[in-house]
């Protein structure tokens, strides 16, 4: 099976997102998209799945051309699609999510539902895909929810599988399984059409490579290419891939100027998913915080904010008690904020760009004055945020939802790093950006840094962390492991963010018996062999 993409053209209004398009998918090959943010690829294989019409362009499979005029038909086609923003539901089980919309489904009967569960266990044998049929999705990881929306393209016979972004919501363990899947499928002789912006990745498992910028194909590449030379074709420009930074000016005796104290948040359920966390940052100093995702990192996060009430324990800035304040009152207090879920907490999506610009400055100055907008003030801030931040949007008036997703992960960070801040608080701040973008971003956080501000970073991407952070912070199940220097070795991080002391046994689940972190590990101390040493140690364990 082949497939064919032929001059494919789509227009919103006046701006081309893909612009005479031409791929060929062949069977059974990884095929990667890669191209910067707003470059037309997600608009692309929405076409295919039938989710947008072409304006102009033809779509063939083996020669023949295919009339798609939903994803019924793509589906009907063999061709299935993993969305970023999974389309399952919660409250089913896995074997009740494969059923919906499966045309040979009468109304959930048990002979279906043994049908399901017998399609599911056979697809899951077949390539690896581990999943309970039974399990409710709502009590999945991130990785398995994935995982069922594979196996349902799978049991519809999709030959074709689209993952757009599938790796921006994982862990790495979870990507490598998703890595061996896909193998697996590839060797079965199905094609795969592969979207990231990790280049690693790229390289990992492409077989081919088709760059496209500003909805034409530029060029093409093999996975030999270097990184560089992809991030150079992606975005046209040369990209430094590392972050460029000195040691951060500030001595160890530099009064705090910003602390976490005793800090315990529950959980929806009550449990404790941030348990007795203590750090401070220094002014000009960023500490990272590493760790698998779903260790605490998100509640942390969200407490600083107060977007989630504190058990026990204070937040501090400059001096100033932040723990009974609001959210509003925080903003106000001088906080920037960058969640990790853009769309759900950050963006207004029918909003203009301009608006979300401003979003909770636009009643003061310069934006405006006791509740009423400055229109002027907010479209000049706005032109001048979108240039300088690079957000390709066809006008500030177009709604922030409709940016590409990338383009929306930056209208939030131009919002927040553009007023004055006392501290910064960035959660994945580079999810979904291309290089050309991560290199600008990671740019501004340092700026911000030198420029005396205390900067608190949560990344599950460990390169992320190493390239910001000038002290690491792991977490693990709700607690700080270790507080670390940033020329710790990779092994002993990833011992720590696994919940083991490089230096000794497993954090035990009873936090009577844990051990104080800076004992066990050195933590706080100054850079050196020490760390190295634990970690070479641990390693051979
Ligand atoms: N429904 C829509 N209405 C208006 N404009 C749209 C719509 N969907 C996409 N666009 C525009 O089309 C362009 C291409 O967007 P697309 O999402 O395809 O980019 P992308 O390459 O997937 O980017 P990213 O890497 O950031 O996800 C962008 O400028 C985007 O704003």
């Amino acid at each position: 099976m082949s497939l064919e993409l032929r001059g494919i053209t789509k227009r919103f209004g006046s701006l081309v997102a893909n612009d005479g398009i031409d791929l060929e998918v062949r069977p059974g090959e990884i095929h990667c998209l890669l191209g910067e943010n707003g470059a037309g690829k997600s608009t692309l294989m929405n076409i295919l799945y039938g989710l947008y019409q072409p304006d102009e362009g033809q779509i063939l499979m083996d020669g023949r051309e295919l009339t798609i005029g939903g994803p019924r038909d793509a589906i009907a086609a063999g061709i299935g699609m993993v969305h970023q923003h999974f389309m399952l539901v919660p409250v089913f089980t896995v074997a009740e999510n494969i059923m919906l919309g499966d045309e040979r489904t009468g109304p959930l009967g048990w002979l279906d539902r043994r049908r399901a569960r017998r399609d599911v266990a056979e697809v899951s044998a077949r390539y690896g895909l581990q999943v309970d049929p039974d399990a409710l999705v709502a009590d999945l990881p991130v990785g398995v929810q994935q995982r069922v929306e594979i196996i349902k393209a799978l049991i519809r016979e999709a030959r074709v599988l689209i993952l757009d972004e599938p790796t921006a919501v994982l862990t790495p363990q979870e990507t490598q399984e998703l890595f061996a899947v896909m193998r697996s499928l590839r060797e079965a002789g199905r094609s795969i059409v592969f979207i990231t912006h990790k280049l690693k990745e790229v390289k990992a498992i492409a077989d081919r490579i088709t760059v496209i910028r500003r909805g034409t194909v530029v060029g093409t590449a093999t996975p030999d290419a270097s990184e560089v030379e992809l991030a150079g074709l992606m975005v046209g420009r040369q990209v430094r891939l590392t972050v460029d930074k000195e040691p951060a000016a500030v001595g160890p005796d530099t009064e705090p100027a910003f602390s976490v104290e005793d800090l315990t948040v529950l959980d929806e359920s009550g449990q404790a998913a941030v348990d007795g966390v203590s750090f401070d940052i220094r002014p000009g100093e960023i500490l990272g915080i590493a760790g698998v995702q779903g260790n605490g990192q998100t509640e942390l996060a969200e407490a600083i904010l107060g977007l989630r009430p504190v058990a026990e324990g204070r937040i501090v800035l400059d001096g100033a008690d932040l723990t009974g304040r609001s959210p509003r009152q925080r903003l106000r207090a001088g906080v920037g904020y960058v969640p990790e879920d853009r769309s759900h907490d950050a963006l207004v999506a029918d909003s203009s760009v301009a608006e979300n610009l401003v979003l909770d400055l636009y009643d003061r100055p310069p934006f405006g004055r006791r509740g009423t907008m400055d229109v002027r003030a907010v479209r000049e801030n706005a032109e001048q945020r979108v240039g300088e931040f690079d957000i390709r949007t066809a006008s500030i008036d177009t709604p922030v939802g409709t940016l590409s997703g990338g383009n929306q992960q930056k209208v939030v960070v131009a919002r927040e790093m553009s007023r004055p801040l006392r501290l910064l608080v960035a959660a994945q701040p580079t999810r979904g950006v291309d290089v050309g973008a991560m290199e600008f971003i990671h740019k501004r956080i340092v700026a911000e840094r030198d420029q005396g501000r205390p900067v608190l970073i949560i990344s599950t991407e460990l390169d992320e962390i190493y390239g910001l952070a000038d002290r690491i912070a792991v977490m693990y199940r709700g607690k700080i492991m270790a507080i670390v220097p940033p020329d710790t070795s990779r092994e002993h991080i990833g011992l720590l963010m696994a919940g083991a002391h490089p230096d000794g046994p497993a954090v035990p689940d009873d936090p009577a018996e844990a051990t104080e972190p800076a004992e066990a590990t050195g933590a706080d101390a100054p850079a050196g062999a020490q760390d190295t040493e634990n970690a070479k140690g641990g390693d051979d364990e």
